[in-house]
């Protein structure tokens, strides 16, 4: 389990993230939602190694990630779907699968890994010759989703999984989630798309101004009328 107890965290001595603490359980969807500038992406980027922390901890199954490097985190079976999915354009999909193995024991099941994910993701495998910049947004969120579970990962974080997709690849890709959680990896999640995340997520928090204003169960946050009228404009 992650556990992040009283993070700070900013950008050139500027503070953005003051004091969160938040836990992902295994097998377990947890989202972060937030308006825009709240600060969720940063803190994510703290969690992987990307920005260092200026204090509080970050620990995976008891072992501190403060001071780790990204790839150390990643060997430790914390892997990042980065927002904006940062694929290799000019590379095919099977390529860009195998970047992904990038932690010991994955590299020795690539192979299974790889067939694995022609199930859990059909399309790619009709496509796995084809330039990934050739594709669609929604196939491209998939390889991205891909890429990442080849290495193995215990948890998988998600910057902005629906950004660009058109609203029924949304909902595929909410369902691809829910089941990459029921095979045993756990999910911490950040988006926008408040409504669709929080009901399928296990617990939520909400985030605003760098600090956490509400958690709760996922379902039972979407019933709460403030974040109804700040976040779903009922
Ligand atoms: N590299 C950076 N250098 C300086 N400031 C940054 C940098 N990246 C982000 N910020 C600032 O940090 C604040 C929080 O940004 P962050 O991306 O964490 O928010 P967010 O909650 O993920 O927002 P969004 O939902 O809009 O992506 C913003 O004011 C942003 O301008």
């Amino acid at each position: 389990m992650l556990k992040i107890s009283d993070l700070r965290t900013g950008y050139n001595g500027g503070e953005i993230v003051h004091g969160i603490s938040l836990e992902v359980p295994d097998n377990q969807i947890v989202a972060i939602v937030g308006g825009n500038g709240a600060g969720k992406s940063t803190l994510i980027k703290a969690i992987t190694g990307l920005i260092p922390l200026t204090s509080g901890t970050a620990e995976y199954n008891g072992e501190k990630l403060n001071g780790l490097s990204p790839d150390k985190i990643m060997q430790k079976g914390v892997c990042l779907v980065p927002e904006g999915r940062q694929l290799f354009p000019n590379m095919t999909v099977e390529d860009n699968l195998d970047i992904g193995s990038c932690t010991k024991e994955s590299r020795k099941r690539r192979k299974e890994n790889k067939e694995e994910m022609f199930q859990i993701f059909p399309r790619l495998l009709e496509r796995r010759r084809q330039l990934t910049g050739t594709l669609s947004g929604g196939e491209q969120q998939m390889v991205a989703m891909a890429r990442a579970l080849m290495s193995n990962p215990k948890l998988l974080i998600m910057d902005e999984p629906s950004w660009g997709l058109a609203p029924i690849l949304v909902t595929e890709m909410f369902q691809t989630i829910e089941m990459i959680r029921d095979r045993g990896t756990a999910i911490l999640i950040v988006e926008q798309n408040v409504g669709k995340t929080l009901s399928i997520s296990d617990w939520g928090y909400v985030i605003e101004n760098g600090t956490v204003v509400m958690q709760d169960v996922g379902k039972k946050l979407l019933q709460d009328e403030s974040l109804k009228k700040a976040y779903l404009g009922i």
